[in-house]
């Protein structure tokens, strides 16, 4: 049997401030921090140690997972990061708190740009100063890979490769696997991972800053799930 951690980053400034962020890089929060310092105590105690991390380009994943790691003593460990783990990138929503997009443009359409995994949310132009072609992190990415918006559906397409070619073959090389991401980039793993329907994911939350452990078998089927607590 193996064992696959995920962790969502800790509390973000901008999760503090109701804001979507996407792939805009903001910190962790204290809060955030101690959420990942608990986690990292949380896995010790249990026993966990790992081999590999994997986690996204942003601060606040990549911190996270510092922190997890070096609560679980497991700071050495490689660690490979990738835009493929970004969070879902939020196009001109990026910025705007959530609250009074919601009072602007009603909850329900709201709720869907957050949740429908088809919706897609106002795109944002190439000169816009949020679009990643402007970052220098992103240098590499080819102009289809550069995102003006993303559904959830899409950001699965861009988590799949990195997941089949680098997480899965991890594990099947017996390496104990860690990794930190986002609400809406684990949201399609675990969509992947669990066969969930489009209706089932729709319902699902992944709480910052938690340890989900999933134990799988030889062929990397899930047998079950939970949180570390
Ligand atoms: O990018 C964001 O705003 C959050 O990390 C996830 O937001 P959501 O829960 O609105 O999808």
């Amino acid at each position: 049997m193996e064992k696959l951690v995920l962790i969502r980053h800790g509390e973000s400034q901008w999760n503090l401030e109701n804001r979507f962020t996407g792939w805009t890089d903001v910190d962790l929060t204290d809060t955030g921090r101690q959420q990942a310092r608990n986690a990292g105590q949380i896995l010790k105690k249990n026993g966990y140690t790992f081999d590999q991390g994997f986690t996204s380009v942003l601060r606040r994943a990549i911190k996270t997972l510092d922190y997890v790691l070096d609560g679980a003593d497991c700071l050495w460990i490689p660690i490979q990061k990738s835009w493929r783990l970004n969070e879902r990138f939020y196009g001109a929503l990026q910025g705007l708190n959530k609250a009074e997009t919601a009072e602007k443009y009603g909850e329900e359409q709201v709720q869907k740009w957050r949740r429908d995994p088809h919706a897609l949310p106002p795109a944002v132009t190439r000169d816009d100063p949020r679009f990643p072609g402007h970052d220098i992190r992103y240098k590499h990415l080819t102009d289809r890979e550069l995102p003006l918006t993303e559904n959830l559906s899409e950001t699965m397409a861009r988590v799949m490769p990195f997941w089949t070619e680098r997480i899965v073959r991890a594990m099947r090389n017996q390496q104990k696997v860690i990794v930190s991401a986002h609400g809406n980039s684990l949201r399609a793993l675990v969509q992947y991972i669990d066969n969930l329907s489009d209706e089932e994911v729709t319902k699902l939350e992944i709480p910052t800053g938690v340890p989900l452990v999933y134990e799988l078998d030889d062929n990397l089927n899930r047998i079950r799930h939970y949180y570390l607590q």
